[in-house]
């Protein structure tokens, strides 16, 4: 019996196919990437050196200093100098088109400066790494232009009212903004001088907005981004969404129309060669739209926020969509190892697909799941923290506060960044250690969050003053909360000064004040943050005080020990952190993207594209072919997969096909299956011109014949009894799994099992039946469609081609398919061609030499006795007339030339070739026959 197995590793189920960012310098992961590249090139695989962005935003708010279809007023004057743009971590839907940047500029433009253009300000680490490419890459970023804002009229204007003139004119005023240059140091409102001063050089980066009606914009973003994903991705299930609006689906319509405007843009500026990558959740259709577009795409996909566990993900309605526009991505890249199992989990558990050592298959289209968090622009942070504005107002705060430690929060005020429990976790400190009361002050910032939840405001105020009037006094307040958006100065200021940054968010992609933070405080005091175990960017900072948010004593002991640690202490503790924030940086992040994406380039990481089954060529070849063959496998190639065996039955479709196609007399037809004879008897056994082989090739019938030929019958069946017995032990210990036990094989299934446990399962019955059965016996164990099936090793369904081809040498076309494993024997039975070869000449197969003559040395009567009874024939084939037909996806591995996707198409170009049977032209067969019998021509 096998010995016993424990329960699920469940985390090291994942490690195969899951890999994180490398822990290599920044340096070195540039020196690999041009490495790679060299690789590919002596490869020939096309490479530009491009790499497109795909952003919901443009890195840029455009501004109309027009009103649409109005006289051109004067360009708007320059924004004030010294203006400072807000928080760097800042939503960019929070608008910050009023405040006026450095960098702003009007564009002369075809349209006499129709458009003043200036940065958008949030997802500062997205766009630092991406700018960072920039040192050696050329880069297009695309995104949506935002509401278009026109200040001179005091006014919005829709997308819709922005005319043909005017888009052209934001062209050319993105084409005038791309002429800074980096090295990718460079932050996007460094100025032009500076940087040359520093020497910095930046490759090309060219913008290409995307427009979008205005009511399609905010459907995408207010609604099925904001009130449909991001709560679902941050486990809060639509609370309100079940009672204000309609339903979790209500704005999925433009959350399409959105992610297909997107892809559409990108099939216009896409070059073979070019390397994709699409961020984020606002986007997550756009990899399958783009595959669909160009199916040999390299198409990254970056999740900035976390992904939630499958009982979680499963609750939304279009769930299955949704991973499938995530799954057209070469890879698939989330910020922790969690976010990335929770994924592979939910594409396993929810949609049912496999999981391979390259990543997740999806009808042979395999996508790679990786995780490496952001990290921040350390450098630039560095430099900001020493802006001379930040010191006068780190002084003011010490002085304010002068004698009290002071606890430092900055958080949108968003339910999920847990200001409320924080809140309640300081006032758990002033209860379990009294003695802070009067010594400590918790300054709060909350910047006004994208949806504004006045019940969340109402609700924290409500707690800053119930703590105030229950532990302050006159002279002593405890809690500061300031509701507003902190400029850069007074940001860096509050976060250097603290003695303990609080940063408690109940779930978040990854945070990047908690970086920040430690950055500032490398300059003041090292002092430590208490951080929630439950953000991206947590595993990475050890080294910080971790703590469940929920759980508010646990807090509050932080916190405590925060404020108490000693100097030696919380110098290690920083110098720690520093490393890690100084390290993984975004520039870090976004080499080391491009560089696994180009890993899944031409190499063992990207499967050979095979071309879609060629319609004419196939007619054209069928047509002219006076004998041909036709080999199907049935489960999968003629029958869709579905969950139960024994509901596999053929559609009329397909029987009609399949009769049309077996009466043309030329036509030989054979079902080549797994399934026994029986099954094949009661679903297809009337088609009497058809011929069966069963159970991998262990049996055959003949067309025309009621008789099986067992082609195991002289061999040692033993096993099946032992075999028998490890699928017994499996089945128990899975529920939902089961054994179909055949004539000369066997098949464990487990479709209907828990597909994480029932995978899991049969590797471990793979590996017994393997290393403790097959060495010994004549056996072969075959990895199926979530089966595992056992047959004798002397059969296989490759043997039955060659039989039948052999017996059939003047056959002049060949369609042959299959979708799984098992088929690939067929396809490599029907690889006749050396290369440059026209002709073939095949051996006699074993089945003839072996099987069916006892004697494989006797001469025939007619052969002298030198001779040997069976000799090798010419084949009449033309290489061009083999059709191998995967049916999958085109990057699926496989030896066959050509695929289609579903069995259905296989149904489909099978009654196209017979349509003539069936009330057009006749074919080669039926005119023939009709010949034979004297008949005219029907046309
Ligand atoms: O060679 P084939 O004709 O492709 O048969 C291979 C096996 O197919 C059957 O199992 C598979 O199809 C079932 C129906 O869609 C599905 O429920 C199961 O999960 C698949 O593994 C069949 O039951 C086996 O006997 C065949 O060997």
């Amino acid at each position: 019996m096998p010995g016993s197995t424990t329960s699920m590793p469940l985390d090291s189920f994942h490690e195969p196919y899951t890999r994180s960012g490398d822990d290599v310098s920044l340096d070195k992961v540039r020196d690999q990437i041009t490495v790679l590249e060299d690789e590919l090139r002596k490869k020939d695989i096309p490479l530009t050196g491009r790499i497109i962005h795909v952003c919901h935003y443009l890195p840029i708010v455009p501004t109309l200093n027009t009103r649409p279809n109005m006289p051109s007023p004067p360009a708007t004057p320059p924004s004030k100098a010294g203006d400072v743009p807000p928080s760097p971590t800042s939503d960019p839907a929070a608008s910050w088109s009023d405040n006026k940047a450095p960098s702003e500029r009007s564009h002369a433009t075809t349209d006499a400066a129709a458009w003043t253009l200036k940065p958008r300000y949030g997802h500062a680490a997205m766009i630092s790494g991406i700018r960072s490419l920039s040192a050696t890459h050329d880069q297009l970023i695309v995104g949506w232009t935002g509401d278009i804002q026109s200040p001179t009229q005091g006014e919005r204007v829709t997308a819709a009212t922005v005319g043909p003139k005017e888009r052209e004119a934001l062209d050319d005023a993105l084409k005038g903004y791309i002429t800074k240059e980096s090295d990718g140091d460079l932050d996007v409102d460094d100025d032009d001088a500076d940087a040359e001063a520093r020497g910095l050089k930046r490759r090309k980066t060219a913008y290409v907005p995307v427009w979008l009606d205005d009511k399609v914009a905010h459907g995408h973003y207010d609604g099925y981004c904001k009130q449909t994903l991001w709560p679902l991705f941050h486990y809060l299930l639509w609370q309100d969404v079940a009672t204000e609006y309609a339903s979790a689906d209500a704005h999925y319509e433009p959350y399409v129309k959105t992610c297909q405007a997107f892809a559409d843009a990108i099939a216009k500026v896409y070059t073979p060669g070019d390397l994709i990558w699409v961020h984020d959740y606002h986007l997550l259709l756009v990899p399958r739209m783009i595959r669909e577009a160009i199916p040999d795409a390299t198409i990254g996909l970056f999740v900035h926020t976390p992904f939630p566990s499958s009982e979680v993900f499963r609750c939304l309605p279009r769930r299955k969509e949704i991973l499938d526009g995530m799954l057209g991505a070469t890879l698939v890249c989330f910020q922790t190892y969690s976010y990335s199992r929770h994924f592979t989990s939910t594409c396993v558990r929810v949609c049912g697909y496999e999981i391979t050592s390259r990543g997740i298959d999806v009808e042979g289209h395999v996508s790679t799941v990786m995780h490496c968090p952001v990290g921040i622009d350390a450098a630039r942070v560095g430099r900001d923290v020493l802006r001379p504005g930040i010191k006068p107002k780190l002084e003011a705060l010490r002085n304010l506060y002068e004698g009290k430690k002071i606890i430092v929060g900055r958080d949108k005020l968003d339910f999920v960044k847990g200001v409320l429990q924080k809140l309640r976790a300081f006032e758990k400190l002033l209860q379990d250690y009294p003695e802070w009361i009067g010594n400590v002050v918790l300054i709060q910032v909350t910047s006004p969050a994208l949806t504004d939840s006045p019940k969340l405001e109402r609700q924290v105020s409500e707690l800053v003053a119930h703590i105030n009037g229950e532990y302050g006094s006159l002279d002593f307040i405890p809690v500061h909360h300031y509701h507003q958006t902190l400029k850069k100065d007074e940001f860096y200021a509050l976060l250097s000064v603290a003695d303990l940054g609080v940063i408690t968010p109940l779930r978040d992609g990854m945070n990047t004040t908690s970086m920040e933070f430690v950055i500032a405080q490398e300059r003041t005091k090292k002092s430590p943050s208490v951080l929630s175990e439950f953000m991206g960017i947590s595993k990475h900072m050890e080294d910080a005080l971790q703590v469940n948010p929920w759980d508010l004593g646990g807090v509050a002991k932080a916190i405590h020990q925060g404020l108490v640690m000693s100097n030696e202490e919380k110098a290690s503790r920083h110098a720690r952190l520093h490393r890690v924030v100084t390290t993984h940086t975004s520039h870090h992040w976004a080499a080391v993207l491009v560089k696994n994406l180009l890993g899944q380039m031409g190499g063992e990481g990207q499967a050979r594209q095979t071309p879609y089954i060629p319609k004419e060529v196939l007619e054209r070849r069928y047509n002219s072919a006076k004998k041909r063959l036709f080999l199907f496998d049935y489960d999968g190639t003629l029958a869709p997969i579905v969950k139960v065996p024994s509901h596999a039955t053929p559609s009329p479709q397909t029987l009609q096909a399949l009769s049309a196609l077996s009466s043309d007399p030329a036509n030989l037809v054979y079902i080549i299956s797994g399934r026994d004879g029986a099954f094949l008897e009661e679903h297809l056994g009337h088609l009497t011109d058809v011929g069966f082989s069963a159970e991998h090739g262990g049996f055959m019938r003949d067309r025309g014949s009621k008789e099986w030929v067992n082609f195991t019958e002289k061999l040692d069946m033993e096993w099946m009894g032992e075999v028998l017995e490890v699928f017994k032990y499996y089945t128990e210990r899975t529920t939902g799994s089961h054994i179909e036990v055949k004539k000369s094989s066997i098949t464990w299934h487990y479709r209907s099992a828990d597909p994480e446990w029932g995978q899991f399962q049969c590797r471990q019955c793979q590996d017994l039946l393997e290393n403790n059965l097959a060495h010994k016996r004549p056996i072969e164990v075959l990895v199926g469609k979530k089966n595992l099936e056992v047959r004798p090793i002397a059969v296989n369904k490759g043997e039955i081609v060659k039989r039948i081809l052999y017996q059939n040498p003047d056959a002049e076309f060949i369609f042959c398919a299959g979708d799984d494993k098992t088929d690939e024997d067929m396809f490599r039975a029907l690889l006749l061609f050396s290369s440059g070869q026209t002709k073939a000449t095949m051996e006699p197969p074993l089945s003839i030499t072996l099987i069916d003559d006892d004697d494989a040395s006797s001469s025939s009567p007619t052969s002298t006795s030198a001779e040997p009874k069976y000799k090798p024939v010419d084949l009449a084939i033309d290489k061009e007339a083999v059709f191998t037909t995967a049916v999958g996806h085109s990057s699926k591995r496989t030896l066959a030339s050509w695929h289609v996707t579903t069995p259905q198409e296989i149904v489909e170009h099978m009654l196209e070739l017979v349509r003539d049977v069936q009330g057009g032209d006749e074919g080669f067969g039926q005119r023939v026959k009709r010949e034979e019998k004297g008949e005219e021509s029907k046309l």
